[in-house]
């Protein structure tokens, strides 16, 4: 479900220069245009580079040569203006080009074509052995009265649904569990815009190319982000961040996709909607590939442990290159056990991104030497709802068509232990 990436039509300040993340401003050379302030003319001549500082003549000789000095001036002025406007316009290009430059795969990233090619890393928890034929989430949730997507239709068309009574509270419920897990792992947890500006985007990593896949605000120059990573990493643009410890942030949010693309792709039920919520895990540390690989083993443990806490079995997946998009590194998907499909379903997805999103995003961290470097950041899904409502429900029905709710849950259900038919 990541977002792929290509043309953009914002405006976006310059990506930093490869390597020298403190590269000060180049201070234009002495006398011309750029070093001149507005409304001054050129010093004497004489003082500009490469115009000879001819032997001052007397008398009627000298008065040419200022002249022709002044020419040369006035030459070289409009020469200026030329080569400022080729440079901004190579510019304008080298920009384009590099909001295009994809993230090099790690070197242990599988290569394949598509989500096909990724590689399983390991499979947990038993897969549920029904003595009965499973329902699947839609009916599940119609009969316990949890759901009502015809009614969701009506309301906001197709990818729409509805959430009832305690199908709502097991939506809040696992939202707060990620919450507590996570903040007694040391993150800091944030509500944040979803309504953003494009430069977020960009600056992310969605855009140039994920256009189509956002929501855009008529009339404004705002967007629907599709994720709190967004607004998450873009919290520290343009700052010097001090990653002695990680940065460790649990985004709470809506999130609002296009699904574009998607066409009848999963059009039943809760696995792929227009607006969803998430709790998103996002780490900006140190420019230390060891480090942030850590970090990338780290947030994958989390989701992990939440899906231990909900009971569901699930396996995780090497991403291949094909399968990744533009920005990222190194990336695994959890997929957790769905018996309404048969099969697994993705519902968590872990990316490494080294410092492309801090590089474009322009956030930096002095290291041990006091060097300005980029950071790395990385996200990962804590959860995502209503999707995880389908293995919570399936995994956990019974025969007579109740469900047990898991025990982690149970605090978050008002110790409510099952789900039963109302009446
Ligand atoms: N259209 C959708 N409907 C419901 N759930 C979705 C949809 N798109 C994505 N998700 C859920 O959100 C999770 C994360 O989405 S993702 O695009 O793969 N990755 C991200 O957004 C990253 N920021 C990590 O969370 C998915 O694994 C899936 O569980």
């Amino acid at each position: 479900d990541g977002q792929a990436a290509v043309n953009s039509k914002t405006a976006e300040p310059a990506i930093a220069e490869a390597g020298n993340a403190e590269a000060p401003t180049p201070a234009a050379a002495p006398g011309t245009a750029a070093a001149v302030p507005q409304g001054r003319t050129a010093p004497e001549a004489t003082e500009m580079p490469g115009v000879q500082a001819a032997e001052r003549p007397a008398g009627i000789a000298g008065a040419d040569a200022a002249e022709a000095i002044k020419a040369r001036v006035r030459a070289l002025g409009g020469e200026l203006v030329t080569r400022e406007r080729e440079l901004a316009e190579t510019e304008a290009e080298y920009r384009r080009l590099m909001l295009r430059a994809p993230n090099p795969p790690s070197a242990d990233t599988p290569v394949g074509a598509s989500d096909a090619d990724n590689m399983l890393v390991k499979t947990a928890g038993l897969l549920p052995v029904f003595g009965f034929k499973p329902l699947d989430h839609v009916e599940l949730g119609e009969r316990l009265g949890l759901l009502d997507p015809a009614r969701g239709v009506k309301a906001g068309g197709p990818r729409s649904y509805v959430l009832k009574g305690a199908g709502l509270r097991l939506h809040h419920a696992v939202q707060r569990l990620a919450l507590d897990v996570l903040e007694a792992r040391g993150f800091t947890a944030l509500e944040v815009p979803v309504i953003v500006r494009p430069e977020a985007l960009e600056r992310t990593g969605f855009w140039p190319g994920g256009e189509d896949q956002v929501y855009a605000l008529t009339g404004e120059n705002r967007m629907l982000a599709g994720t709190s990573e967004v607004s998450l990493v873009s919290l520290y643009s343009d700052e010097i961040v001090d990653v002695s410890e990680p940065i460790r942030l649990a985004g709470s949010s809506p999130c609002f996709r296009s699904e574009i693309g998607s066409a009848g792709r999963d059009a039943r039920g809760l696995y792929r909607v227009h607006q969803f919520a998430k709790i998103e895990q996002v780490v900006l540390c140190e420019n230390d590939p060891a480090v942030s690989e850590a970090m990338l083993q780290d947030i994958l443990e989390n989701a992990e442990h939440i899906l231990r806490l909900l009971e569901l079995p699930y396996r995780v997946m090497a991403v291949c290159t094909g399968d990744m998009s533009l920005k990222t590194h190194k990336q695994y998907d959890i997929e957790t056990w769905m018996p309404g499909r048969d099969a697994y379903g993705e519902t968590h997805s872990a990316s490494n991104l080294l410092d492309f999103q801090a590089r474009r995003s322009n956030i930096r961290y002095r290291d041990s030497e006091g060097r300005l470097r980029f950071c790395h950041t990385l996200n990962n899904t804590a959860v995502a709802t209503p999707r995880i409502l389908i293995p919570l429900l399936e995994n956990h029905q019974r025969e007579d068509g109740s469900v047990r709710i898991p025990e982690a849950l149970r605090p978050y259900m008002n110790g409510l232990e099952e789900l039963r038919a109302p009446g």
